[in-house]
């Protein structure tokens, strides 16, 4: 059986993307069958508009698809990427989640496998609160939460148990640890998946 994962993300500058696509390019390798959606723009258009990185974002992603919560209903495993904010889950996310309540409602979340990544400008600026947030959501879905752990030696190079944080500093650009770390992350998911449906 082929494992159906959806990536659900929000990104501002494109971090974020970035990330959900290198985890849709590893799950794809694995054999998944993958939807990648990131949610809608929340925020006010003169704000987005404000900022030119922000703006041109919001054009690259404008034709691909936004997520809706039959992707949650349709998956086996997902993905929750976003990222930090104030040491938090962005809004734009959380009001995605916030209209998953009559699947919620149904147990229709339920029984899923759930893991998160997320990105931060600073090591110690909220990537595990962030992270630990979308792990309570999961809870709530009474999902399978899939944190890395240490489970490879790999993941003593990213030092993120609770999921995958790109600290991202001056430079957004994903590098090699954070590549491995992402492709374990998912792997990891889908392994667990595969096992549940077995
Ligand atoms: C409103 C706002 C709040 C932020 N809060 C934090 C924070 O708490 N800690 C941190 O390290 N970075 C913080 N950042 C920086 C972002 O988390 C960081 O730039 C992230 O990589 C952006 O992801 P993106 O490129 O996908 O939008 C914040 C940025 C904004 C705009």
């Amino acid at each position: 059986m082929t494992t159906k994962l959806a990536i659900v993300y929000y990104s501002s500058y494109g971090t974020t993307h970035a990330m959900a696509q290198r985890v849709a390019e590893a799950a794809e390798k694995h054999g998944a069958e993958v939807r990648l959606r990131h949610v809608a723009e929340t925020a006010p258009a003169e704000v987005v508009e404000g900022q030119e990185a922000w703006a041109a974002h919001r054009r690259e992603v404008e034709d691909q698809p936004v997520a809706s919560p039959d992707d949650l209903d349709w998956a086996d495993a997902v993905v929750f990427g976003s990222p930090t904010r104030y040491g938090h889950v962005t809004s734009q996310l959380q009001a995605f989640i916030d209209t998953l309540g009559p699947l919620w409602s149904q147990g229709r979340l339920a029984d899923k496998v759930y893991t998160a990544f997320t990105s931060s400008q600073t090591k110690h600026g909220g990537q595990e609160s962030t992270l630990l947030a979308m792990h309570t959501t999961f809870a709530h879905f009474g999902g399978v939460i899939v944190p890395p752990g240490y489970t490879d030696q790999l993941k003593f190079n990213d030092g993120n148990p609770y999921g995958v944080g790109k600290v991202t500093g001056q430079s957004t650009d994903l590098d090699d640890d954070d590549h491995a770390a992402l492709d374990h992350l998912v792997v990891r998911a889908l392994t667990v998946a595969e096992k549940l449906a077995a």
